[in-house]
């Protein structure tokens, strides 16, 4: 029998508790595990911790508690392997669109070392980039001269520049009108089928959880830890037309009702 390979993501017992004993408890007895290449999506109440369990993955900060195993290692400081995207776009505005894809290559070894002799393919590589996205010829504007959704555009561009193996992406899309929105599902789509990479995604949208995950954790209220979980049946490349079928609604609703029942569950402890 062949052994199953360890996930690439591992989170074991997990506590954080801000500011000291007396602080705010965000997670208790976190536990998850995300195979290497798996999309999933974390949804939860609001406040549950979701965006702590992101800190914690990608070192940002220390558990109180427990271990966060990423490709093997324990992790310790910031994670170099992971990209990342939130909600608010945060490009440099004195940076064109060019300039801030190619940011993480200044910080992130091996690429900082290679930037200067290597300007020509790094650069080749944050314009097919921008193009996937359907932002060629936007390279020398600025920030401020973009719609939001075109910013989300380059700022996942610019998680993807340095070929994360893991892709952290927290409310991406909350900011935006429900058609760039959907737009951008199917761009996060074509990405994920073409580079394969891990993906965490963080996200209040139940509808945009299934649309693209395999499978969907569900956290309690906080002090939050994963209480269930949701695979997704459906195979890639999905359309948006899935979305109004019977069984993909179901779905949709079911997680509803698990994180009505989250909500509405007594954390008489949680400080
Ligand atoms: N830097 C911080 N210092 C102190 N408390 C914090 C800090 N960051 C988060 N918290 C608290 O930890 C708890 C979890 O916050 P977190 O942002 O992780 O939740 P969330 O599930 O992402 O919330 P939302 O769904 O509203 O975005 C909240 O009570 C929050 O007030």
């Amino acid at each position: 029998m062949t052994a199953l390979p360890s996930p690439f993501v591992q989170i074991d017992g997990v506590a954080m508790r801000y500011g000291g004993v007396e602080g705010t408890l965000a997670l208790r007895g976190a536990s998850l595990d995300v195979g290497e290449g798996e999309f999933i999506a974390v949804v939860g109440p609001s406040g549950c911790g979701k965006s702590t369990l992101m800190r914690l993955v990608t070192g940002l900060w220390p558990p109180t508690e427990g271990t966060v195993i990423v490709a093997g290692k324990e992790v310790s400081g910031p994670l170099s392997i992971a990209g990342m995207a939130f909600q608010n776009p945060t490009l440099l505005p004195w940076r064109n669109i060019l300039d801030n894809v190619m940011l993480p290559l200044e910080v992130v070894q091996p690429h900082r070392r290679q930037l200067r002799s290597q300007r020509g393919h790094y650069e080749h590589k944050a314009r097919e980039l921008l193009k996937l996205v359907g932002l060629a010829g936007f390279e020398a504007k600025f920030p401020w001269q973009l719609s939001g959704g075109m910013q989300q555009r380059a700022s996942l561009c610019r998680a993807l520049v340095h070929d994360p193996r893991l892709l952290m992406l927290d409310e991406p899309f909350g900011a935006l009108d429900v058609f760039t929105r959907e737009d951008l599902w199917d761009v996060l789509q074509d990405v994920w089928m073409a580079r394969k990479p891990t993906v965490i995604l963080v996200t209040h949208d139940l509808k945009e959880a299934v649309y693209l995950s395999d499978r969907v954790l569900i956290m309690s209220s906080r002090p939050g830890r994963i209480i269930a979980e949701r695979t997704v049946p459906y195979p890639r490349r999905r359309s948006l037309d899935l979305t109004y079928t019977a069984e993909f609604q179901d779905i949709v609703h079911e997680l509803r009702d698990r994180i009505s029942d989250a909500r509405k569950a007594e954390a008489p402890d949680a400080r």
